[in-house]
């Protein structure tokens, strides 16, 4: 069952020791990794988890600011956090944090990510409960500074499947580099770009006389920038490294995702 839709090719596999199958680690490059686990809680145990959830969790669903505007968040959520740790803010809006003691089976799933990722330490949980396909989360990046420069988030699914993607993202103009830069430059930038173009062509040319399509090619370094998951009932993923600062990710509305799907985000707030 191969649930990656899209892979760079440096994907590997391997069999996981705590015994929930195999494993498959997506090097993302420049210091970003994924690493998937289709099958990290059994089916069964994961339904008892998901009917757990739905019924015990305190959901609510928050007003809060994207670009300047206040709206509902497609999705209903809560917060658990160990005592003592800096308040959570994101989006303009501040959850209440629950304690562990208040969801002891939690404790339960903190303890399985821990036993499948040695030396990992997650002190916080957001949970996320998307009632349909309408409900969804849009493009972002959990990097709030109090988790620090390299977030390790551990995301794990129970109910309905829903597609995860990743996408790059752009690239920043180097600190330094101004519109007066550009302006002084004008005459070196325009000479290095028609080089740069004359060159790309000539290169093009050159490949397509030894056969590959160019389509091909393009898709090829157009899926590396991008990867979509299909994160289903029981599945584990975690993100690692540089994922929150040069990745953004999303779970986007989906017309034919009918039913409920209660995912969990263990993180570390330093
Ligand atoms: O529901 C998911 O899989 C992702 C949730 C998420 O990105 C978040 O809570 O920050
Ligand atoms: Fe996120």
């Amino acid at each position: 069952m191969n649930l990656i839709k899209s892979t760079t090719g440096h994907e590997a596999t391997s069999s996981n020791p705590n015994g929930e199958g195999k494993r498959q680690t997506i090097d993302l490059q420049n210091g970003s990794e994924v690493v998937f686990i289709p099958r990290f809680l059994s089916f069964e145990e994961s339904w008892k988890w998901f009917h757990y959830l739905n019924k015990e969790i305190p959901w609510t669903r928050p007003i809060i600011r994207v670009f300047g505007r206040s709206c509902v968040q497609p999705r209903d959520t809560c917060y658990i956090a160990s005592s003592g740790l800096p308040e959570l803010v994101y989006s303009g809006y501040q959850p209440h944090a629950y304690s562990w003691d208040d969801f002891p089976p939690l404790k339960d799933i903190l303890e399985a990510v821990h036993k499948t990722f040695p030396g990992s330490s997650f002190n916080s949980l957001l949970l996320n409960r998307y009632k349909g396909g309408n409900d969804y989360v849009g493009w972002h990046a959990d990097d709030e500074k109090l988790y620090g420069s390299t977030p390790e988030i551990v995301s794990v699914s129970f109910g309905c499947d829903r597609e995860f993607l990743l996408r790059k993202k752009p690239s920043k103009i180097p600190q330094g580099i101004t519109m007066h830069f550009f302006v002084r430059h004008f005459r070196l930038i325009l000479y290095l770009c028609t080089s740069v173009t004359v060159f790309y062509m000539q290169v093009q040319t050159n490949k397509r006389v030894k056969g590959e399509p160019p389509s091909k090619r393009l898709k090829k370094n157009r899926q590396s920038d991008q990867h979509s998951f299909t994160l289903k009932h029981g599945s584990l993923l975690l993100m690692r490294g540089y994922t929150q600062r040069d990745w953004v990710h999303s779970v986007p509305k989906r017309a034919k995702a009918e039913a409920t799907r209660i995912n969990l985000t263990f993180r570390r707030v330093l």
